[in-house]
């Protein structure tokens, strides 16, 4: 099927080498004429698991241009533009309506493809972009046929071939049934699984394709709302209980892995930590929130679930504070810039508030990250931060080092080594990734998320990760 895509960001060209993968012939456009000639270069702009291995091997099918002449042929157009947040919270449209525009008079008049809206835009936007769309050909003096689908995407950043290749669920928002056969089409091997998969991706055991659910097109934009609000309030939740834990002298891994063996409530997104950040959770809380707003209505889980991640965000900060006692003058090494591991992305990352605040406590600041420190200082150019080439240059002395992002590198890291290299031996894991016991024995003071300082025997080892 020939299929084009706008936004060729981390949705839109992980879609695009998926869709190409897959055997669709792909057309991805790109107002940034740098993404657009990386690319042709077969140089991806971002980082993302898988993309070495699926982009050559997509490349056959799929063309890259910053111009929307050539889309008319296609039956089916993906928009995959980014929907930042507004002053208020609102979801700016801007790129969306610009993108709308530029396909309505790019349109010939034969055989209309479907517009397929994959950002995550408010409830009501497929209507509103059918009728600009549509208004757009009526001033053109063409029929006014196009259909507009919602097809919200769920894919996370760093497992986003994953995610593409084996998703739980595809939905599908569609007035038309035409629309929705489209769609079927379109999605047919992922659904039917009837494709060879990549060796560095294999087809997880027992997994047999994803449930396809159809539903109207305001539906699905609030189930993607919903689905965001829900997985930022559960992390929000043992973020919340992980401060009680910690008071108590209990072990937030330990809670989580107990509530996690309630198939009701399941393992997954129950890690404690600095809180969470990224591109979505943040931005699509704020949107649904004015959305809700605009309707007379609140949303007060919503609104917690934020103010607690806000307060998470600033528990690095007390127990630098706690354990350091003077911060001024101090050298503190940030480990992980990422808002996540495997992503080079640093959009809302709680990297930055935290530096902000330690710098403002005069501390001076060095940062390393295996993957995003190109990217972190192309969106922070201004902080005064020392960017380490490596842990070993990091560490160096350095009063206490704070672990913001779960890269395995760091778990895997020569820590007596690192101490050695450090001043004083503070190590604050905003992870919980490392084992307690262990850091202790390699000279570190320790403090985690929710944990007692000094936890139990057979503990940490035993509870296994939320994510
Ligand atoms: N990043 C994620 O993990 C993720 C997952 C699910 C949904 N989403 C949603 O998908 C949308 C895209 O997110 P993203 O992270 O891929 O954004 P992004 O910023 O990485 O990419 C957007 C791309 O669109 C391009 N663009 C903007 N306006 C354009 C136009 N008029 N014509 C052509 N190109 C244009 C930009 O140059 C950019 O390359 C957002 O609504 C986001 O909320 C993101
Ligand atoms: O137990 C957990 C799980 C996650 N996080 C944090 O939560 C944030 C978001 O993580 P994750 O959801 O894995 O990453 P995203 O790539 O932002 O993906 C989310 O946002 C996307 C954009 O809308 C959606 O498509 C995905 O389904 C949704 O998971 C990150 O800072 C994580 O560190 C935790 O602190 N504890």
């Amino acid at each position: 099927m020939q299929v084009t895509i706008i936004g060729a960001g981390y949705v839109g060209l992980t879609t695009g080498v998926t869709l190409a993968y897959l055997g669709h012939k792909v057309t991805l456009v790109d107002k940034n004429p740098a993404v657009i000639s990386s690319l042709e270069q077969g140089k991806s702009p971002i980082y993302e698991y898988g993309m070495d291995v699926l982009l050559p091997k997509a490349r056959r099918n799929i063309s890259f241009t910053t111009s929307y002449a050539g889309i008319d042929g296609s039956r089916v157009i993906l928009i995959a533009v980014g929907t930042p947040s507004k002053e208020n919270g609102d979801a700016d449209l801007g790129f969306l309506e610009d993108a709308v525009t530029q396909i309505a008079h790019s349109l010939s008049g034969t055989g209309y493809p479907v517009i397929v809206n994959k950002s995550t835009v408010p409830p009501g936007t497929a209507s509103r972009v059918n009728t600009l769309v549509n208004n757009v050909l009526s001033g053109r003096g063409l029929s006014p046929g196009v259909n507009v689908a919602s097809n919200p995407e769920f894919l996370r950043e760093g497992s986003a071939f994953w995610d593409a290749l084996y998703p739980d669920r595809i939905v599908v928002g569609a007035a038309e049934p035409s629309t929705r056969e489209l769609l079927t089409e379109l999605y047919q091997p992922i659904i039917e699984q009837n494709f060879t998969a990549p060796p560095s991706l294999p087809r997880p055991e027992g997994y047999n394709g994803p449930v396809l659910f159809t539903t109207n097109p305001l539906n699905a934009e609030l189930i993607k709302y919903a689905s965001n609000a829900f997985l930022a309030m559960k992390v929000s939740f043992v973020n919340e209980f992980a401060g009680l834990a910690e008071l108590l002298n209990a072990d937030i891994v330990e809670i989580a892995y107990g509530m996690g063996l309630d198939s009701r409530i399941g393992n997954k997104f129950l890690q404690a930590g600095v809180g969470w950040g990224g591109s979505c959770f943040g931005k699509d809380a704020r949107a649904i929130l004015y959305t809700a707003k605009k309707y007379g209505y609140s949303l007060p889980l919503v609104q917690g679930a934020i103010e607690v991640n806000n307060r998470q965000k600033k528990l690095v900060t007390s127990k630098i504070r706690s354990t350091l006692k003077t911060v001024p003058g101090s050298t503190i090494g940030i480990m992980g810039l990422a808002f996540k591991p495997g992503t080079d992305d640093c959009r809302e990352t709680p990297a930055t508030g935290l530096i902000a605040e330690l710098l403002n406590m005069g501390a001076f600041i060095k940062v390393y990250d295996p993957m995003a420190m190109d990217n972190f200082q192309r969106l922070y150019p201004d902080l005064p931060v020392e960017y380490a080439t490596d842990l070993a240059d990091l560490a160096d002395g350095c009063d206490a080092l704070v672990l913001l992002t779960e890269w395995e590198q760091f778990k895997n890291a020569d820590w007596p080594a690192l101490r050695s290299l450090m001043k004083k031996n503070i190590f604050i894991d905003g992870r919980n990734l490392l084992d307690p016991r262990f850091m202790e024995q390699s000279g570190f003071v320790y403090r985690g998320v929710g944990r007692h300082v000094h936890v139990r025997e057979n503990t940490a080892a035993a509870a296994p990760k939320g994510q």
